[in-house]
């Protein structure tokens, strides 16, 4: 088994000046328009025509990583951000708009997921919108979602409670903090008694509608495996907070889930975001948390991009929206 002390799975770096080329043509591209007048759908387009100037290296590995993940199922891209530019604010709320180099930065990052598939949101949260902030929100630092800092934010996928839930995920850091370390954990690294792997592999679990959602009324609880999948390539859904066995009773689903928790501790791989960062996880295959940190509220806190990228054409064309409901 790997140690716990492993940075990443696969690494690219973007040298300065071939960030700087790309921050040019998204200077090009933008054309002095306030992106956030655009619908979800012209962003993306627009960002599809900025992947051709993305380096050939970015490029080449994204594809690399759609195909075969021959580095592992997590990919981190360091220096996208030329260190020159300067950004506002920190957002205040996830859903709030970009304005001014962060509709940049939102463009870039999109520019480099929509090799993956089609960036999407659903119209529950976040306002539906397409490029959200991972950002601390006062009132909110224990909260189990992307608003909170001084409390743990523990082992979960993206939006498990839905069978359409994203493939992949990408967080471009505009802005970092020391402590806050984003934690990862391979589906294809985890290590259990052949026992423990059958009842996560047995559909006797269900799960809660993640908080950070707002829904009409009462959403059925999702019945699911915790593990699924072929042996070389396995899949998870799991989060920490929002999933139990459906029978109160069964210990021995609880038991695993206390063991697989404990396992996923041993082979976290932990990264603190910088500026320019972007990491790119499957959201299939891994689950994820980050560390506390402490939040100032002042505008230099830290702040992620977030976008949710669904692989399946067929999928994304039975919703008919990039912001499904
Ligand atoms: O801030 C991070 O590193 C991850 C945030 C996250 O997982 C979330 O918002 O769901
Ligand atoms: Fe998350």
């Amino acid at each position: 088994m790997e140690p716990a002390t492993k940075t990443s799975t696969s690494q690219v770096r973007i040298q300065p000046h071939e960030a700087a080329e790309v921050w040019a043509a998204v200077g090009r591209l933008t054309d002095n328009r306030d992106l956030d007048t655009l619908t979800p759908d012209e962003f993306v387009d627009l960002a599809n025509e900025l992947t051709p100037h993305l380096p050939a290296d970015v490029r080449r590995r994204v594809v690399e990583y759609r195909r075969y993940a021959p580095d592992g199922d997590v990919v981190l891209m360091r220096g996208l951000l030329p260190e020159d530019v300067t950004f506002p604010r920190t957002a205040a709320a996830p859903w709030a708009p970009a304005t001014g180099t962060a509709q940049g930065a939102a463009l870039l990052l999109t520019s480099v997921t929509v090799m993956l598939g089609e960036p999407f949101n659903y119209a529950s949260l976040y306002d539906g919108r397409l490029v959200q902030n991972m950002v601390p929100v006062r009132g909110m630092e224990f909260t189990q979602t992307s608003q909170s800092s001084v409390g743990m934010l523990d082992w979960h996928c993206e939006d498990s409670f839905r069978d359409d839930r994203c493939d992949y995920a990408g967080l471009l850091c505009l802005r970092g903090d020391g402590s806050a370390a984003s934690r990862y954990a391979q589906a294809k690294d985890v290590r259990l008694a052949p026992e423990t792997v059958a009842v996560l592999r047995e559909p006797r679990f269900h799960v809660r509608p993640d908080p950070a959602h707002v829904l009409p009324g009462q959403t059925p609880l999702r019945r699911l495996p915790i593990l699924s999948g072929s042996k070389s390539a396995p899949e998870i859904a799991y989060d920490m907070h929002h999933l139990a066995p459906i029978d109160d009773a069964d210990a021995e689903a609880a038991g695993a889930l206390r063991d697989l928790a404990e396992c996923l501790n041993k082979v976290a791989i932990s990264h603190v975001m910088e500026r320019g960062d972007l990491l790119i996880f499957d959201n299939k295959r891994v689950v994820h948390a980050r560390t506390p940190f402490d939040a100032r509220f002042d505008g230099t806190d830290r702040w992620l991009m977030r976008t949710m990228i669904c692989g399946s054409a067929l999928t994304f064309r039975r919703w008919g929206q990039r912001i499904p409901v």
